[in-house]
Protein backbone atom coordinates (compact mmCIF):
# COMPACT_ATOMS: atom_id res chain seq x y z
CA UNK A 1 0.00 0.00 0.00
CA UNK A 2 1.37 3.45 -0.46
CA UNK A 3 1.08 6.36 1.37
CA UNK A 4 1.72 10.25 0.33
CA UNK A 5 4.19 10.50 3.38
CA UNK A 6 5.36 13.50 1.74
CA UNK A 7 1.79 15.25 2.14
CA UNK A 8 1.80 14.77 6.05
CA UNK A 9 1.33 17.81 7.91
CA UNK A 10 4.81 18.71 10.03
CA UNK A 11 3.14 19.46 13.07
CA UNK A 12 1.34 16.08 14.52
CA UNK A 13 0.31 18.56 17.62
CA UNK A 14 -1.47 20.91 15.78
CA UNK A 15 -3.47 18.35 13.12
CA UNK A 16 -4.59 16.94 16.69
CA UNK A 17 -5.49 20.16 18.15
CA UNK A 18 -7.34 21.63 14.71
CA UNK A 19 -9.11 18.27 15.05
CA UNK A 20 -9.95 18.38 18.34
CA UNK A 21 -11.50 21.93 18.12
CA UNK A 22 -13.67 21.13 15.31
CA UNK A 23 -14.68 17.97 17.47
CA UNK A 24 -15.81 20.96 20.57
CA UNK A 25 -17.58 22.90 17.36
CA UNK A 26 -19.54 19.71 16.62
CA UNK A 27 -20.48 19.55 20.51
CA UNK A 28 -21.38 23.31 19.92
CA UNK A 29 -23.46 22.86 17.02
CA UNK A 30 -25.40 20.28 18.39
CA UNK A 31 -26.36 21.50 21.74
CA UNK A 32 -26.55 25.18 21.58
CA UNK A 33 -30.05 27.15 21.12
CA UNK A 34 -28.45 29.83 19.72
CA UNK A 35 -30.39 32.65 17.72
CA UNK A 36 -30.30 33.13 14.13
CA UNK A 37 -28.15 36.24 13.91
CA UNK A 38 -25.14 34.10 16.16
CA UNK A 39 -25.90 31.04 13.99
CA UNK A 40 -25.22 33.23 10.67
CA UNK A 41 -22.21 35.07 12.07
CA UNK A 42 -21.13 31.23 13.00
CA UNK A 43 -21.85 29.75 9.61
CA UNK A 44 -20.08 32.31 8.02
CA UNK A 45 -16.89 31.56 10.36
CA UNK A 46 -17.47 27.77 9.13
CA UNK A 47 -17.57 28.72 5.89
CA UNK A 48 -14.14 31.05 6.03
CA UNK A 49 -12.04 27.75 7.55
CA UNK A 50 -13.69 25.73 4.71
CA UNK A 51 -12.50 28.10 2.30
CA UNK A 52 -8.34 28.01 3.92
CA UNK A 53 -8.70 23.88 3.96
CA UNK A 54 -10.45 23.32 0.43
CA UNK A 55 -6.92 23.94 -2.02
CA UNK A 56 -5.27 21.11 0.27
CA UNK A 57 -7.99 18.21 0.10
CA UNK A 58 -6.32 15.12 -0.76
CA UNK A 59 -9.60 12.71 -1.74
CA UNK A 60 -8.64 9.24 -2.67
CA UNK A 61 -4.86 8.68 -1.55
CA UNK A 62 -3.74 6.10 0.73
CA UNK A 63 -3.92 7.84 4.32
CA UNK A 64 -6.85 9.34 3.47
CA UNK A 65 -9.32 6.62 2.44
CA UNK A 66 -7.74 4.34 5.44
CA UNK A 67 -8.16 4.64 9.20
CA UNK A 68 -4.71 2.93 9.99
CA UNK A 69 -1.37 5.48 10.37
CA UNK A 70 0.53 6.28 7.31
CA UNK A 71 3.72 7.13 9.24
CA UNK A 72 4.46 3.46 10.56
CA UNK A 73 5.05 1.02 8.17
CA UNK A 74 2.07 -1.93 9.09
CA UNK A 75 0.75 -1.54 12.24
CA UNK A 76 2.17 0.75 14.12
CA UNK A 77 1.17 2.15 18.14
CA UNK A 78 2.37 2.79 21.35
CA UNK A 79 1.63 0.82 24.00
CA UNK A 80 0.17 3.67 26.34
CA UNK A 81 -1.55 5.03 23.63
CA UNK A 82 -2.97 2.36 20.83
CA UNK A 83 -5.52 5.32 19.08
CA UNK A 84 -1.50 5.67 17.37
CA UNK A 85 -2.24 2.74 15.20
CA UNK A 86 -5.57 4.35 13.32
CA UNK A 87 -5.12 8.19 14.07
CA UNK A 88 -7.67 8.70 10.96
CA UNK A 89 -10.20 6.52 12.09
CA UNK A 90 -13.94 7.92 13.23
CA UNK A 91 -13.90 5.62 16.40
CA UNK A 92 -10.60 6.93 18.09
CA UNK A 93 -8.62 8.85 15.83
CA UNK A 94 -6.90 12.20 16.86
CA UNK A 95 -6.72 13.21 13.41
CA UNK A 96 -10.32 12.87 13.32
CA UNK A 97 -13.02 15.29 14.32
CA UNK A 98 -15.83 12.91 14.55
CA UNK A 99 -14.30 10.86 16.76
CA UNK A 100 -15.13 10.88 20.37
CA UNK A 101 -12.40 11.24 22.70
CA UNK A 102 -10.97 7.61 23.30
CA UNK A 103 -7.95 6.51 25.29
CA UNK A 104 -6.46 3.06 24.89
CA UNK A 105 -3.53 1.64 25.98
CA UNK A 106 -1.55 -1.98 26.52
CA UNK A 107 -2.25 -3.92 30.16
CA UNK A 108 -0.32 -6.72 29.31
CA UNK A 109 -2.20 -9.05 27.02
CA UNK A 110 -5.39 -6.98 27.62
CA UNK A 111 -6.50 -3.27 25.73
CA UNK A 112 -7.74 -0.72 28.73
CA UNK A 113 -9.34 2.66 27.98
CA UNK A 114 -11.33 5.26 28.93
CA UNK A 115 -14.04 7.50 26.58
CA UNK A 116 -16.46 10.54 28.01
CA UNK A 117 -19.21 10.57 25.31
CA UNK A 118 -20.62 14.08 25.34
CA UNK A 119 -24.62 14.45 23.65
CA UNK A 120 -23.00 14.23 20.05
CA UNK A 121 -22.90 10.99 21.07
CA UNK A 122 -26.50 10.40 22.20
CA UNK A 123 -29.01 8.16 21.84
CA UNK A 124 -31.88 7.23 24.14
CA UNK A 125 -32.15 10.43 27.10
CA UNK A 126 -28.81 10.98 29.11
CA UNK A 127 -27.33 7.81 27.26
CA UNK A 128 -25.44 6.79 24.48
CA UNK A 129 -26.58 5.72 21.01
CA UNK A 130 -26.30 1.84 20.73
CA UNK A 131 -24.28 2.24 17.30
CA UNK A 132 -21.83 4.33 18.77
CA UNK A 133 -21.20 1.73 21.34
CA UNK A 134 -21.07 -0.86 18.38
CA UNK A 135 -18.78 1.26 16.52
CA UNK A 136 -16.39 1.35 20.29
CA UNK A 137 -16.12 -2.25 20.44
CA UNK A 138 -15.62 -3.13 16.65
CA UNK A 139 -12.13 -0.69 17.33
CA UNK A 140 -12.21 -1.60 21.02
CA UNK A 141 -11.98 -5.64 19.71
CA UNK A 142 -9.99 -4.55 16.91
CA UNK A 143 -7.04 -2.92 19.09
CA UNK A 144 -7.13 -6.34 21.20
CA UNK A 145 -6.33 -8.06 18.51
CA UNK A 146 -3.35 -6.18 16.90
CA UNK A 147 -1.63 -6.56 20.40
CA UNK A 148 -1.86 -9.74 19.97
CA UNK A 149 0.22 -9.28 17.04
CA UNK A 150 -2.88 -10.21 14.23
CA UNK A 151 -5.27 -8.15 12.49
CA UNK A 152 -8.53 -8.93 11.24
CA UNK A 153 -11.07 -7.96 9.29
CA UNK A 154 -14.73 -7.83 11.64
CA UNK A 155 -16.77 -10.86 10.71
CA UNK A 156 -19.38 -10.44 13.23
CA UNK A 157 -19.72 -8.67 16.19
CA UNK A 158 -22.13 -9.07 18.94
CA UNK A 159 -23.38 -6.55 21.55
CA UNK A 160 -25.38 -7.67 24.79
CA UNK A 161 -26.36 -3.68 25.80
CA UNK A 162 -27.08 -4.44 29.96
CA UNK A 163 -27.73 -0.85 31.07
CA UNK A 164 -28.06 2.48 29.76
CA UNK A 165 -24.06 3.59 29.14
CA UNK A 166 -24.33 7.06 30.44
CA UNK A 167 -23.17 10.53 28.57
CA UNK A 168 -20.55 12.65 29.93
CA UNK A 169 -19.13 10.34 33.08
CA UNK A 170 -15.87 8.53 31.88
CA UNK A 171 -16.42 4.59 30.86
CA UNK A 172 -14.34 2.44 31.38
CA UNK A 173 -13.05 0.08 28.46
CA UNK A 174 -11.84 -3.58 28.33
CA UNK A 175 -10.58 -6.17 25.59
CA UNK A 176 -9.30 -8.81 25.49
CA UNK A 177 -8.31 -12.11 22.52
CA UNK A 178 -9.52 -14.92 23.73
CA UNK A 179 -8.23 -17.33 20.97
CA UNK A 180 -7.25 -17.32 17.53
CA UNK A 181 -8.23 -20.66 15.03
CA UNK A 182 -6.31 -20.55 11.98
CA UNK A 183 -7.71 -17.35 10.57
CA UNK A 184 -10.19 -16.66 12.81
CA UNK A 185 -9.85 -14.23 15.85
CA UNK A 186 -11.96 -14.39 18.97
CA UNK A 187 -12.45 -11.51 21.30
CA UNK A 188 -14.70 -10.08 24.15
CA UNK A 189 -14.85 -7.05 25.56
CA UNK A 190 -16.81 -4.62 28.19
CA UNK A 191 -17.86 -1.35 28.42
CA UNK A 192 -18.27 -0.64 33.00
CA UNK A 193 -19.06 2.28 34.48
CA UNK A 194 -18.13 3.08 38.33
CA UNK A 195 -17.07 -1.10 38.09
CA UNK A 196 -20.68 -1.77 36.75
CA UNK A 197 -20.99 -3.49 33.00
CA UNK A 198 -22.84 -1.92 30.76
CA UNK A 199 -22.27 -3.32 27.62
CA UNK A 200 -20.44 -6.17 26.79
CA UNK A 201 -19.09 -7.76 23.28
CA UNK A 202 -18.47 -10.73 21.20
CA UNK A 203 -16.69 -10.38 17.72
CA UNK A 204 -15.07 -13.13 15.57
CA UNK A 205 -12.33 -11.34 13.17
CA UNK A 206 -10.72 -12.89 9.96
CA UNK A 207 -7.71 -12.24 8.97
CA UNK A 208 -7.92 -12.23 5.18
CA UNK A 209 -6.41 -15.34 3.18
CA UNK A 210 -4.34 -12.85 0.98
CA UNK A 211 -2.91 -9.14 1.84
CA UNK A 212 -5.54 -6.19 2.59
CA UNK A 213 -4.03 -4.49 -0.18
CA UNK A 214 -3.92 -7.44 -2.91
C1 LIG B 1 -3.59 -7.42 7.41
C2 LIG B 1 -4.96 -7.27 7.84
C3 LIG B 1 -5.33 -6.06 8.53
C4 LIG B 1 -6.72 -5.81 8.77
C5 LIG B 1 -7.28 -4.62 9.44
C6 LIG B 1 -6.42 -3.54 9.91
C7 LIG B 1 -7.19 -2.54 10.72
C8 LIG B 1 -8.08 -1.68 9.86
C9 LIG B 1 -9.13 -0.91 10.59
C10 LIG B 1 -9.99 -1.77 11.48
C11 LIG B 1 -11.26 -1.14 11.81
C12 LIG B 1 -12.11 -2.01 12.68
C13 LIG B 1 -12.49 -3.30 12.00
C14 LIG B 1 -13.44 -3.06 10.87
O1 LIG B 1 -14.28 -2.22 10.91
S1 LIG B 1 -13.29 -4.05 9.50
C15 LIG B 1 -14.66 -3.50 8.45
C16 LIG B 1 -15.91 -4.32 8.65
N1 LIG B 1 -15.72 -5.64 8.12
C17 LIG B 1 -15.71 -5.88 6.81
O2 LIG B 1 -15.88 -5.02 5.97
C18 LIG B 1 -15.49 -7.32 6.41
C19 LIG B 1 -16.14 -7.65 5.10
N2 LIG B 1 -16.04 -9.09 4.86
C20 LIG B 1 -14.95 -9.62 4.28
O3 LIG B 1 -14.04 -8.92 3.86
C21 LIG B 1 -14.90 -11.10 4.21
O4 LIG B 1 -16.19 -11.64 4.28
C22 LIG B 1 -14.05 -11.71 5.37
C23 LIG B 1 -12.57 -11.22 5.24
C24 LIG B 1 -14.59 -11.36 6.76
C25 LIG B 1 -14.06 -13.23 5.25
O5 LIG B 1 -13.79 -13.55 3.93
P1 LIG B 1 -12.85 -14.78 3.56
O6 LIG B 1 -13.01 -14.99 2.09
O7 LIG B 1 -11.49 -14.57 4.08
O8 LIG B 1 -13.54 -15.92 4.40
P2 LIG B 1 -13.91 -17.37 3.91
O9 LIG B 1 -15.17 -17.36 3.17
O10 LIG B 1 -12.71 -17.99 3.28
O11 LIG B 1 -14.19 -18.06 5.32
C26 LIG B 1 -13.15 -18.33 6.23
C27 LIG B 1 -13.80 -18.82 7.51
O12 LIG B 1 -14.39 -17.68 8.19
C28 LIG B 1 -15.81 -17.89 8.32
N3 LIG B 1 -16.45 -16.60 8.07
C29 LIG B 1 -16.35 -15.87 6.94
N4 LIG B 1 -17.00 -14.70 7.09
C30 LIG B 1 -17.54 -14.72 8.31
C31 LIG B 1 -18.30 -13.80 9.03
N5 LIG B 1 -18.68 -12.62 8.52
N6 LIG B 1 -18.66 -14.12 10.29
C32 LIG B 1 -18.29 -15.31 10.84
N7 LIG B 1 -17.55 -16.21 10.20
C33 LIG B 1 -17.19 -15.92 8.95
C34 LIG B 1 -16.18 -18.91 7.29
O13 LIG B 1 -17.35 -19.61 7.67
C35 LIG B 1 -14.96 -19.77 7.30
O14 LIG B 1 -15.00 -20.60 8.44
P3 LIG B 1 -14.69 -22.18 8.31
O15 LIG B 1 -15.74 -22.70 7.38
O16 LIG B 1 -13.28 -22.27 7.71
O17 LIG B 1 -14.78 -22.70 9.72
Amino acid sequence: MEFQQEEAAKDRDLVEAVNREAGELIRLLRCSQAPDQVLATATEHIQAAMKSLAPYLRQGEGWSTISIASDTPGLGWLEDDLTRCMPYSPVSGTCNPVAPPIRMWRDGDEVRGEVVFSPTYAGPPNSVHGGIIAAVFDELLSMANVISGNAGFTGTLSIRYQRHTPLDRPIELWAVNERTSGRKLFCRGEMRVDGQVTASAEGLFIRPATQMDS
